[in-house]
């Protein structure tokens, strides 16, 4: 039998520095997401990092946590319901850190007959800290614990129409009303060397503002390219003009350099420079989370506001909309009749 296990981040169990500090202990010691050697690892992370990070972390998860609990996980159980109702072959959920894990997931689908599993990690662009590390990973569990099952993995779905018109038509929604005078796409940030580590040619990626829209393998495994093509798309559309809309990557973390623009920055800046009414999409994230509701919904609304800036506008991700999980089956359906 045929099943379906949808893969996201995942959260800490509860939004206090307790729970926060193995969930980013987990999370940071991932050599996909801080790419430095074990001792240099363990030393930022559990030295430096571990000591401040997670009071800081639960307060920011305090002010987003639902009374059901973290919004990832809740809207990514959504997902999962939605998703099971309008398929008949078994969906489980896992989180790449914490609980459920993947192994979990598995299980249930192995208890269920299953043999036969679709992953999709549910990352719309690809990049070595969330789509690579989910596939290595789930690749090691299954040559260790269930030989006997084979594994599919879903790739990166920024170009699939399916994806790109649900994330237009929502965004199309939510704009319903709001005369804004800038959208700005803000996707998550990573250091500038997981773009070159992914490059297949090895000498593509050179962040010169050129090398993303000149066509090229690299693509295929490069985040910046896939989150300006995803801009691209779905601005192409809505109708949106050039120079009402840009991108930018939020969410630094340490002393490299990362993608630039920052968001931060580029929030300021736009109100600085004399826009009011300003929108943000965050198509990196296909459920509310942290670093949308927190970083965003209420960080970078409040400096807009003290710049100047009038009305601020966060579009929500694309969590349970309809056309989504239609996405989503049409894809497993494809893959089921196969
Ligand atoms: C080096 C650090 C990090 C990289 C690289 C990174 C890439 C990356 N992350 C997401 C998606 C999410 N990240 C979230 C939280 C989060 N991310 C980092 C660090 C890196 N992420 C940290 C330390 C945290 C925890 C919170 C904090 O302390 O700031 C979340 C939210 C999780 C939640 O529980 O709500 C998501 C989702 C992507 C897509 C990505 C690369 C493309
Ligand atoms: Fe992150
Ligand atoms: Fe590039």
């Amino acid at each position: 039998m045929k099943g379906i296990l949808l893969v996201n981040l995942g959260s800490p169990k509860s939004p206090t520095a307790k729970d926060v500090k193995p969930y980013l202990d987990e999370f940071l010691m991932d050599k996909r997401v801080i790419d430095m050697p074990y001792i240099l690892r363990a030393f930022l992370v559990k030295g430096i990092i571990l000591n401040t990070r997670p009071k800081k972390s639960a307060e920011a998860y305090q002010k987003i946590w639902w009374p059901e609990g973290s919004p990832l996980i809740v809207i990514s159980q959504r997902q999962h319901k939605k998703v099971q109702e309008k398929v008949d072959i078994p969906v489980a959920l896992a989180m790449r850190y914490g609980e459920p894990s993947i192994k979990t997931g598995i299980q249930e689908l192995k208890n269920k007959g299953v043999k036969d599993i679709l992953m999709i990690p549910l990352y719309p662009q690809f990049a070595m800290a969330t789509t690579e590390t989910i596939d290595v990973l789930a690749a090691e569990i299954i040559k260790k614990h269930f030989p006997d099952i084979n594994l599919t993995s879903f790739p990166a779905f920024y170009k699939r129409k399916e994806y790109t018109e649900a994330l237009a038509a929502s965004i199309k929604g939510h704009l319903e009303g709001f005369d804004y005078d800038h959208i700005l796409f803000s996707y998550h940030g990573v250091p500038e060397r997981h773009i070159r580590k992914s490059d297949v040619t090895k000498s593509h990626c050179k962040m010169d503002g050129q090398c993303c829209s000149t066509a090229s393998k690299a693509h295929e495994f490069c985040y910046r390219h896939q989150c300006l093509e995803t801009t691209r798309q779905v601005t192409e559309l809505l109708g949106i003009p050039q120079e009402k809309h840009s991108s930018s990557f939020q969410s630094r973390l340490g002393p490299d350099k990362w993608l630039q623009p920052p968001t931060d920055a580029t929030v300021n800046g736009l109100a600085e420079k004399g826009i009011k009414k300003l929108a943000v999409v965050t198509p990196a994230f296909v459920a509310d989370c942290l670093e949308t509701l927190e970083e965003i919904g209420m960080e970078a609304h409040h400096e807009f506001l003290q710049r100047g800036g009038e009305e601020f506008r966060t579009i929500p991700c694309l969590n349970d909309d309809e056309m989504w999980i239609d996405a989503m089956v049409t894809w497993i359906n494809e893959w089921k009749s196969k």
